[in-house]
């Protein structure tokens, strides 16, 4: 984990697209969903891109995709200026393990008979051949760096916070140092004060490491504290796609204005208030 490389481009999407087939029912005919209609985006490394958007707009879909995790039905994925056909080939561990995933529910995504070492050290165990001694070593040395003691490391899931959890779930995904984090509304299952500790821990981890974030979020204040470029999806399409300030001071799209209206100044302001990044606009 380094800014070496910052400028670098770290995940391009090209023209993405997904659908998928719902078969009929006795009353309904088969219809065909397109989730995702031709999505481009692009991050650099060091860079965060939050994408907004309404339930059932296909932020979870894209988000599927860009984690390897499903399949686009068209388009193009580069991950590290690699082509990724997710669909053609088997995907080696070391592709695997270039994104990584940090998902909304920290109580869900836990396994509460694991200790949190067996937690963090799963993945080295799964993708490395990585010793017994070094995993326990880097497994300590990451909890150091979301902000949680060492004498957690033989603690279950269940004695942690919520907030806690989610720094426990964070140090799992960058266990196997990835190009890209990809964070699935990380935050919106916490208090409003958690919540801003989690934003700057995530903040400050990729001010010190150079990490690459697409954040998906619903929470335009979240997203304009931590976003460096925004896209808003709606009904599957990009209709809104630019840096973070351009976006917020000056919509394009309807969507996009309508979404900003119903959003009330003061939580923009108040969340503001909670949160210490430096460079919050
Ligand atoms: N496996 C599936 N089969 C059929 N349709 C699906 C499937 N998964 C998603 N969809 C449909 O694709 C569209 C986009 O869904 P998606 O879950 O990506 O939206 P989302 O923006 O992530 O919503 P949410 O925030 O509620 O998760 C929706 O119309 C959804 O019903």
């Amino acid at each position: 984990m380094s800014k070496d490389t910052k400028g670098a481009v770290v995940v391009e999407g090209r023209d993405i697209r997904r659908d998928y087939h719902v078969r009929g029912g006795l009353f309904t005919p088969a219809r065909t969903v397109h989730a995702v209609k031709g999505v481009s985006f692009s991050v650099e490394k060091g860079k965060t891109l939050a994408i907004v958007g309404e339930s059932g707009c296909g932020k979870s879909t894209l988000a599927r995709i860009i984690t390897l995790i499903d399949p686009a039905t068209a388009g193009e994925l580069f991950i590290d200026g690699r082509k990724i056909d997710i669909a053609a080939e088997p995907l080696t561990p070391e592709m695997r393990r270039k994104v990584q995933i940090v998902f909304q529910n920290p109580y869900g995504s836990l396994n509460p008979r694991q200790k949190i070492g067996d937690i963090l050290c799963e993945p080295l165990v799964i993708n490395t051949d990585v010793k017994a001694d070094e995993r326990r070593e880097r497994a300590m040395s990451m909890l150091k760096k979301v902000g949680l003691g060492t004498e957690h490391y033989n603690r279950y899931p269940h004695m942690f916070s919520g907030g806690q959890r989610q720094r426990i779930a964070i140090a799992r995904a960058l266990m196997l140092n990835p190009s890209l984090l990809v964070l699935d509304e990380p935050v919106s299952a916490l208090d409003l004060s958690v919540q801003a500790q989690v934003l700057n821990l995530l903040a400050d981890l990729q001010d010190e490491f150079g990490l690459t974030y697409i954040f998906i979020s619903h929470d335009l204040s979240v997203v304009r504290y931590i976003a460096d470029d925004v896209l808003v999806m709606y009904f599957g399409e990009a209709v809104e796609y630019g840096s973070r300030d351009a976006v917020f001071s000056d919509p394009q799209h309807s969507y996009t204005k309508t979404l900003f209206a119903a959003t009330p100044r003061a939580d923009v302001e108040s969340i503001r208030a909670r949160l210490t990044r430096k460079n919050a606009a």
